[in-house]
């Protein structure tokens, strides 16, 4: 997979079919959409591509900080896995932003990127105020004539599988199902710093987490979950909240790996959430937490 960094003026040298989006998480229907790409792009002797922005649409969009369900690395493994040939990767701005979309289609896409068909959702909406649509699409592909290829809505349950909706779950808890429509367990990358040594003192050491990216906060909780660290997979028991009991302040990820007693600061680390426990409670003592951190892991132990 190769991966270019393209501003407005970037001439391609190869014809293309691509998609357009943000494919944070790189979910289900992501994956529908994206297998699409590839067999009708290799079926007609094209490479497949994604146009892709750097910074989520939604951070110069909504002027916010998007949470995210994967980072650019994350989703990239994934993309490469599922055959994609190129990656064009861009600055959203608020240059792209209020460009007109005829001009984004027939200038950026077509002239610059030298795409020959283009693969897109159902519902998916671009250019200035999202005035580029399917409609649109289809006029633009019969007169320059590119193919089109629009995607059924992919429906799990009842439901439209989208990344605004895995995050809502997520932030509910509800991580089965989130696990679900994203095709893998949700996945926090990070890096293990101090604690405060308590867990450690009580018999339960815990890998503090500091997230790579502005992941989604998962409801505050524990959870069954496995660790990946040097490149081994260790079941844990994880706390995600402000440990009510002892400070209640910032936002703490802690895993207790089972059976593991390695000295683990400063290395990379994978946490995939199995499962929502309980919610994180404020207990009278140490050693009533301490007892129920007991009572979390022998819950897990049993599941194996
Ligand atoms: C499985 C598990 C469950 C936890 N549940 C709670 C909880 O309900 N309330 C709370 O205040 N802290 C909870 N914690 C966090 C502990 O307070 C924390 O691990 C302890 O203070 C040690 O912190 P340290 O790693 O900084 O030494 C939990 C930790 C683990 C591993
Ligand atoms: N459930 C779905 N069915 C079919 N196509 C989809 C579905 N979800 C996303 N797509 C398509 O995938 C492409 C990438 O879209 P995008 O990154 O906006 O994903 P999304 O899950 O809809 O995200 P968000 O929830 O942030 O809108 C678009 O062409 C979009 O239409």
């Amino acid at each position: 997979m190769e991966i270019f960094t393209v501003d407005n003026n970037f001439k391609a040298k190869e014809e293309v079919y691509i998609a357009l989006g943000n494919f944070d998480g790189v979910h289900i229907a992501h994956r529908v959409l994206l297998e699409k790409l590839v067999k009708e792009a290799r079926a007609n002797n094209f490479k497949s591509s994604i146009l892709i922005f750097k910074n989520h649409t939604k951070n110069i969009v909504f002027k916010q900080e998007q949470k995210l369900l994967s980072s650019n690395e994350q989703k990239y493994r994934f993309l490469e896995e599922i055959g994609i040939d190129i990656i064009y990767e861009k600055e959203f701005n608020n240059e792209i932003m209020t460009m007109d979309p005829i001009i984004f289609i027939e200038d950026f896409l077509l002239k610059n990127l030298k795409v020959k068909g283009v693969v897109i959702g159902f519902d998916y909406k671009f250019g200035y105020k999202a005035r580029g649509n399917i409609e649109l699409l289809k006029k633009l592909s019969l007169k320059n004539q590119f193919d089109l290829f629009v995607i059924d809505p992919v429906i799990e349950d009842g439901m439209v599988v989208s990344s605004t909706l895995i995050r809502s779950l997520i932030k509910k808890g509800d991580i089965i199902l989130a696990n679900k429509l994203l095709g893998y367990n949700f996945t926090i990358r990070g890096t293990v710093i101090n604690g405060k040594k308590l867990g450690k003192k009580m018999g339960y050491p815990t890998a503090n987490i500091k997230p790579d990216i502005n992941y989604e906060i998962p409801k505050f909780g524990v959870y069954d979950s496995t660790v990946e660290v040097d490149g081994k997979i260790y079941r844990a028991a994880t706390n995600i909240g402000k440990n009510p009991t002892i400070e209640n302040s910032g936002l703490r990820i802690e895993a207790h790996l089972l059976d593991f007693h390695k000295e683990i600061y400063g290395k990379p680390i994978k946490l995939s959430l199995l499962e929502f426990i309980r919610e994180e409670m404020s207990f009278d003592n140490i050693d009533d937490l301490f007892s129920q951190i007991k009572a979390d892991v022998d819950y897990i132990k049993s599941k194996l």
